[in-house]
């Protein structure tokens, strides 16, 4: 039997540096919770769910928006007093104090001597990526909590049914009937920037890189420049193509092609390779015969019906044997998924009455749809992302 000091010794020697591969990160940070779960009570578990995220949230939130975790990362990071916040941010510093308080009870902070606070890299991350911190806005506070806070007495209401209805789900309950989550989100330019960074930081932190998962020269090899190499469809803001560019800076102007709604692309600034084409994906495909349509995390967001409708559509305007579709996607797994990908399935359903696929779910959506055939499913060992290739064989 471990005693409790040794147990808390054993844990001070965790490796935390970067010697981790990120799968290594991920599985130790799983056993860690794991670990917790065995030793917290009903009540510790029901408590932080009850109260602690919710309040950690509020104190994130108003730190943020107080310019506390902006100016600590101006001021080089080092250990600042309540007071000294309140000197660089004009907010009180009892305020100040019980907030900061609040996160260094949870070692999101570090409390290094009496109301005296040191940066973790989480904070200094809050304080100089603003994607990151607009995670804490209006994303979290008019996107997702009055969806989740809905979800129990929809999936009542419903009779627990499996929700797989887009245009009456849990988001018409909560925005009203013929509300569609896209126009709810393009309706505030806020909201539709924070949607925006949350997607970037999505695709920072969760999925690896496009072209670390598909070896990219199967599109380049054999490219007619005639016409597009890559067509990014529902692209928010073209992050993905920016990748491609790091590892193909050599293609031709105008081989790249970022779509996504009108509102989305309005007076977006990009690398002049990318071409910028409004198109609304229920409509027929513009680009023909390009080398692959990329979709990265948007078919997840329909329900089988409509993202039957994307692809048929998509399918129309490849060249047999040439247009490949890239679909990158969490791949859940169906025994053990990592909590990314449930989250990522709740989320679905909340917003869409859709869900994260498995490999198996894949594989009969593009089989209903003549022509496409599935060639690979490409994956990094131990990441849920991963990139479906489908070819159009007729
Ligand atoms: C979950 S986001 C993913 C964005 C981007 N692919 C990424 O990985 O960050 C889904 C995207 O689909 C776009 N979208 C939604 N409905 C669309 C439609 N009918 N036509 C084209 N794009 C659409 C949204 O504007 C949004 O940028």
């Amino acid at each position: 039997m471990v005693s409790v000091d040794e147990s808390i010794s054993r844990l001070g020697e965790i490796d935390t540096g970067s010697s981790l591969s990120e799968s290594e990160r991920l599985r130790l940070s799983n056993a860690l919770v794991a670990a917790l779960r065995r030793v917290q009570s009903p009540w510790d578990i029901a408590c932080s769910h009850g109260w602690i995220e919710l309040t950690t949230i509020f104190a994130i939130k108003s730190l943020i928006d107080a310019g506390v975790f902006t100016k600590w990362a101006e001021q080089g990071s080092k250990p600042l007093t309540a007071n000294e916040f309140a000197e660089l941010t004009g907010a009180d510093a009892v305020l100040l104090a019980r907030l900061l308080r609040h996160l260094a009870a949870q070692h999101l902070i570090t409390e290094v001597d009496e109301d005296k606070y040191a940066s973790t890299p989480w904070a200094l991350s809050l304080g100089t990526d603003l994607a990151l911190s607009s995670i804490y806005g209006t994303f979290y506070h008019e996107i997702q909590v009055p969806l989740a806070a809905s979800m129990p007495s929809f999936l009542k209401e419903i009779g627990f049914k499996n929700p797989t209805d887009v245009k009456d789900g849990n988001f018409q309950r909560v925005h009203g009937k013929n509300s569609t989550f896209f126009d709810f989100v393009a309706s505030s330019p806020l909201r539709n920037k924070d949607f925006a960074n949350a997607m970037d930081c999505h695709a920072r932190g969760n999925i690896s890189p496009w072209p670390e998962v598909y070896d990219t020269r199967n599109l380049t090899d054999g490219a007619k420049l005639d016409r597009p190499l890559v067509v990014d469809v529902g692209g928010s803001k073209g992050h993905d193509l920016e990748k491609f560019l790091d590892r193909h800076s050599d293609v031709l102007e105008g081989s790249l092609v970022l779509q996504d709604l009108p509102h989305v692309l309005e007076g977006l600034a990009i690398n002049p390779a990318i071409t910028i084409c409004p198109h609304d994906f229920f409509k027929p495909q513009p680009v023909k015969g390009a080398r692959a349509y990329y979709f990265h995390i948007v078919l997840h967001d329909w329900p089988d019906v409509q993202a039957s409708e994307i692809l048929r559509l998509t399918a129309e305007a490849m060249e047999p044997g040439y247009s490949k579709i890239l679909i990158h996607e969490d791949v859940v797994s169906v025994r053990d998924p990592s909590v990314q990908a449930t989250v990522a399935d709740m989320t679905m359903m909340m917003c869409f009455s859709s869900a994260e696929r498995t490999d198996q779910d894949w594989q009969r959506l593009i089989s209903g749809i003549p022509g496409l055939q599935v060639s690979k499913i490409w994956r990094k060992p131990y990441t849920i992302g991963g990139i479906i290739e489908v070819d159009r064989i007729i």
